[in-house]
């Protein structure tokens, strides 16, 4: 990927929050309200969000199939406009009306607003209209910071030709945390953080989500969210959280 890396910034903070569609319906006011308090902590919010439930909700309305592999789904002719139209349509902005009512200025953006996101293709053959991120527009995400006002940013990529493609949310968040030089990533989903033989893990290393990858214990549409922690880390964001609604769960650190 190529990014314009912001200016260094010391003593800013700067968290990437992305909101994972298994949990986003069930946010209550107060979940919002959290982020009121960061703001006001002085704390710069970004935002970006899934929506896979309410995707697969309206492909089956339309009895257009889709499965997933290593947590990404893949995207036919047909579920790409539905995927385009059900985040930038329905899940982005319900998310913008919620962060206002907590009182909380905020824009819905998604890869096409202001060339916010350049994709490419992953692998057509393999994943069909899955796009992978080649740019990010850093200086816009700067002017609407600055601004006082949150992004909140679907994770629909433009692609060649205005075709628009889809791109896993949590590498959406990543991606935008590496692109604007985030102090840290927070993915908040349905369950509380890196769970392996049913405990919870407070901490945990790149070494030990290689391993436990593995082994099989983390599967599904927690690959995604560790593939992008370890590629954070790796570039020098001091952590990664993956928390539950309650904002407790795993967070990775670099070894050491
Ligand atoms: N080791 C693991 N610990 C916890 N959850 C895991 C693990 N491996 C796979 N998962 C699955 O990942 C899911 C979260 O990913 P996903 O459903 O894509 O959420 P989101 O919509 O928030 O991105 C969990 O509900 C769980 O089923
Ligand atoms: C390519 C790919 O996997 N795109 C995801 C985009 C939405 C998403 O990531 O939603 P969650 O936050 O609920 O996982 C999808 O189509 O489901």
């Amino acid at each position: 990927m190529t990014t314009f890396k912001s200016m260094p910034h010391t003593a800013r903070k700067r968290v990437v929050i992305k909101l994972g569609g298994s949990t986003l319906e069930g946010l209550n006011e107060s979940f919002f309200e959290n982020f009121k308090k960061l703001q006001e902590s002085g704390i710069e919010l970004i935002i970006t969000h899934g929506g896979g439930p309410a995707i697969n909700r309206e492909l089956a309305v339309r009895g257009i199939e889709s499965h997933a592999l290593n947590g990404i789904r893949v995207t036919s002719e047909a579920a790409i406009d539905i995927v385009q139209s059900t985040l930038i349509g329905k899940v982005n902005p319900a998310l913008v009306h919620e962060l206002t009512t907590a009182g909380i200025a905020a824009i819905g953006l998604n890869g096409f607003d202001g060339q916010l996101i350049i994709a490419d293709y992953l692998d057509k053959d393999v994943y069909g209209f899955v796009g992978e991120v080649k740019t990010v527009n850093t200086s816009l995400l700067e002017a609407i910071i600055s601004a006082g006002v949150v992004p909140v940013i679907a994770c629909i990529g433009s692609g060649e030709h205005g075709q628009a493609l889809n791109i896993n949310g949590d590498t959406v968040a990543s991606e935008i945390a590496l692109a604007i030089d985030a102090n840290s990533l927070i993915l908040v989903t349905d369950v509380s953080g890196i769970r392996i033989n049913e405990e919870y893990q407070l901490k945990a290393t790149p070494s030990f989500i290689n391993q436990w990858i593995e082994e099989g214990h983390i599967y599904g549409g927690m690959i995604p969210k560790v593939q992008g922690a370890l590629e954070c880390l790796s570039a020098g964001i001091p952590s990664v959280q993956i928390v539950g609604e309650s904002l407790v769960g795993t967070t990775i650190l670099s070894e050491g």
